[in-house]
């Protein structure tokens, strides 16, 4: 497909990501569905377009929702095609991603069931994952000494903490460690995070977060932690059945947190924000590769991306 139908063309701005035991997100209506074929082949799902009537405003805004995993959790952390689920979402027009993941606790503090919105992340892929847009001859730099947006993660936090005392934990920041997988972590290895000073450990992050900060896209991920990984005494080691049972049992929690931040992502004082006004343009002074150079099918692929970047 070329063109986006005609009832939410331009509108859809912000995208949900979800992971772990968020498929699709319950009590928003779907109006669309989209299968779109990207240069680096297709998304992890469809992406489905979800009405949000915004309470705060009153306003439908529309929502793009992705399933990282697949529709049925059948895609592994190394073989989600991060550089295709990007590429899609911005090229309907999103600017900004809220992703969610399950992750393990590295912390005492960071209890099963709370929330943690991350501000660092290490990064323990082993380099398998296709990471960049930018290869075979085009070479271009992005800073991201700040892998998250401090924007969003403002809005995310305000949500967060409004919803506490109704049972939402939420920790204000967080180094997140984003490992290989698909096996868990050993115990020393889950020590030797701890030691870095490590809150949480997923799978996800990572290209995903990189591939968001070179399509301009402002990245936030909310973890929600399910587990103790495997270096805590007195709790059992991680297993899928734990991650599942409290995803669960806190879905509700996850789905009135989203909820809430999409609603304030929504109203207008936060158009400039949600449009990553603060990113757009911000590749371009990263291309050490002058584009003149660039080989013509590769150049075709970053066009389609950027559109009008480099005519
Ligand atoms: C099923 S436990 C490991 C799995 O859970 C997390 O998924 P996501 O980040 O997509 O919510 C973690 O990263 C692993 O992929
Ligand atoms: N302990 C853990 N390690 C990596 N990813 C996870 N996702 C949930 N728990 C996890």
């Amino acid at each position: 497909m070329n063109s986006l139908p005609a009832p939410y063309k331009d509108d859809v701005r912000i995208a949900v990501i979800g992971g772990t035991g968020l498929k699709e997100l319950p009590g928003f209506t779907q109006v669309g569905s989209l299968d779109i074929l990207t240069p680096w082949g297709k998304p992890s799902s469809p992406i489905a377009i979800l009405r949000h009537k915004c309470s705060t405003t009153g306003k439908d805004v529309f929502i793009a929702f992705l399933s990282r995993h697949g529709l049925h959790h059948e895609i592994a952390p190394h073989e989600v095609p991060s550089r295709a689920n990007i590429a899609a979402l911005r090229w309907i027009g999103v600017r900004t991603i809220v992703a969610f993941s399950a992750v393990g606790s590295l912390k005492e503090e960071i209890k099963p069931r709370d929330f943690v919105v991350p501000d660092q992340v290490i990064d323990r892929t082993k380099g398998i994952r296709p990471f960049t847009f930018f290869e075979g001859g085009a070479v271009v730099h992005v800073g991201f000494a700040d892998p998250f947006d401090e924007g969003v993660a403002k809005v995310v936090r305000a949500c967060g903490h409004s919803l506490e005392g109704d049972g939402v934990v939420l920790h204000d920041r967080g180094l997140l460690v984003c490992m290989e997988g698909p096996q868990f972590s050993t115990r020393a290895e889950s020590n030797l995070y701890r030691s870095w000073g490590g809150s949480v450990i997923n799978m996800s992050c990572l290209p995903e977060s990189k591939l968001a900060r070179e399509a301009e896209i402002a990245y936030q991920m909310i973890c929600m932690s399910t587990d103790y990984d495997c270096w805590h005494a007195a709790e059992e080691d991680v297993t899928v059945e734990i991650v599942m049972e409290n995803m669960k049992a806190n879905a509700v929690n996850a789905r009135r947190f989203l909820s809430a931040v999409l609603d304030t992502l929504s109203i207008d004082a936060h158009a400039d924000l949600v449009n990553a006004r603060h990113l757009k343009g911000s590749m371009k002074f990263g291309i050490s590769t002058p584009v003149a150079q660039w080989k013509p099918e590769i150049k075709e692929n970053l066009n389609w991306l950027y559109p009008g970047y480099f005519e």
